[in-house]
């Protein structure tokens, strides 16, 4: 058996489970973001009257942070009153920032675990070894009634980094890459495991960015086999024990590629679709008005500073918005320890909340018509950061700090020393 089919046997009290079976699994932790507050009307519309277990429930108020209209400041009023009413302490209010960042700062996922949060990016836990995966309001209703939920079995597919990173191209690039080459919907209700040895150059932060992304290949859940440096990073941070599932020798995977990273150039997936993927060189040259550094994809400690780095004693191009968005509040209080951000607020960045922000195109940056954005983020449809006239090109951290600087598109490469 494979890692993943081991976390969901287990949770699913049996020895053994194959692919395409449907197995109903204990849930370690549940989440709910504060754009679902259909998951309480649907609790209650289930008969649901006390949650199974307050503990394993966590409500992140992070999409909206702080609220912006009056509609979300009512259902955050909501879920602030289910929580206390119902004896739920992770109530991570709007100072916290981003569900999936949260979670790893407090330790509260883990190798071996079952998380399921009401949003697709809980593919990004697969870099500690859990199975993460987001589901709907009905879904995350029944966890909360019955502390389990039914799951297929998936696929699982294996991609093989191969090489050495070359200077400036980073996690980011290589799973732009690989949903690049191999398309947005290749991994539908699959799991993608990341193997080889170029996972050794990539820190837990980049590990969650490539994790992160395999939601927009369409995956169920990401993996990646625990390590020194997963242990070393979890070391600190998560109480209990835990337990580490390893693949079986001579598993048979649903497919295989292997990907060579050293030649691999700086990447950006150009408007409208998060697999028109090209060399950023294509690129280079092209005007942007907004550079938006930050989310769950990429607005950890790692990725404000490479944009100190780059701007440091510098300044932002007169004619581009730097927006530079924490991804938590731990994010932000290391980064300011470390004097990231008044390097980056000296340079002309304005910085907004932790939390989701311009990310999903609600509020903290959105874009007007016709207007050109490159992003750290994860998705670029039209109209998903604001007017359905703007562009939106997806770049790694670098590759945005460096576009803020020379208020257009450029290689990142020669910023770093
Ligand atoms: C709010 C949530 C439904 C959504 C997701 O699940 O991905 C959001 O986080 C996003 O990135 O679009
Ligand atoms: S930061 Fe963006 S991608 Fe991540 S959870 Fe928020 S809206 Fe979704």
């Amino acid at each position: 058996m494979h890692a993943i089919e081991k976390i969901l046997a287990k949770a699913a009290g049996k020895d053994h489970v194959t692919t395409g079976e449907i197995v109903n699994c204990k849930v370690d932790l549940a989440g709910i973001n504060d754009l679902y507050l259909q998951t309480i009307r649907s609790f209650y519309e289930m008969g649901g009257k006390k949650v199974f277990d307050p503990g394993k429930i966590v409500i992140f108020l992070d999409h909206y942070a702080p609220a912006s209209t009056i509609m979300q400041a009512d259902n955050q009023k909501q879920f602030r009153e289910f929580a206390w009413e119902q004896g739920i302490d992770k109530l991570m209010d709007v100072d916290q920032g981003v569900c999936h960042q949260v979670l790893a700062d407090k330790g509260l996922v883990y190798p071996g675990m079952v998380l399921v949060v009401t949003d697709s990016h809980t593919t990004t836990h697969g870099a500690f070894g859990a199975f993460g995966t987001g589901v709907g309001a009905t879904d995350l209703a029944t966890i909360m009634i019955t502390g389990h939920l039914w799951f297929r079995v998936p696929e699982i597919v294996r991609i093989n980094l191969e090489g050495e990173l070359p200077k400036g191209v980073y996690a980011k690039d290589i799973i732009l890459k690989v949903i690049g080459t191999l398309g947005a919907d290749y991994a539908v209700y699959k799991a993608v495991e990341f193997t080889g040895p170029v996972l050794k150059q990539l820190s837990v932060s980049e590990r969650m960015a490539l994790c992160n992304m395999t939601t927009e290949m369409g995956a169920k859940t990401s993996y990646i086999q625990p390590d020194e440096i997963t242990l070393a990073y979890l070391k600190d941070r998560v109480k209990g024990d835990y337990e580490i599932f390893h693949t079986d020798p001579g598993y048979q995977y649903a497919a295989e590629h292997t990907f060579d990273v050293s030649d691999l150039k700086p990447q950006v997936a150009a408007p409208h679709s998060v697999d028109n993927v090209h060399d950023i060189t294509e690129y280079i040259g092209r005007p942007v008005q907004q550079a938006f550094l930050g989310t769950c994809t990429g607005g950890r400690v790692q990725d404000l500073a490479v944009a100190a780095q780059i701007l440091k004693g510098k300044k932002v191009h007169p004619r581009t918005r730097f927006i530079v968005v924490p991804a938590s509040k731990a994010v932000f209080l290391e980064a300011m320890e470390k004097g990231y951000i008044q390097t980056l607020v000296e340079a002309g960045a304005t910085f907004v909340t932790p939390g989701c922000a311009a990310c999903l195109g609600t509020h903290q940056g959105m874009l007007a018509s016709g207007e050109t954005c490159i992003t750290a983020s994860s998705r670029n449809f039209p109209g998903r950061m604001g007017h359905t006239k703007a562009e939106i090109f997806i770049g790694s951290p670098a590759a945005v700090a460096a576009a803020a600087l020379e208020g257009k598109i450029v290689d990142p490469a020669k910023y770093l020393d």
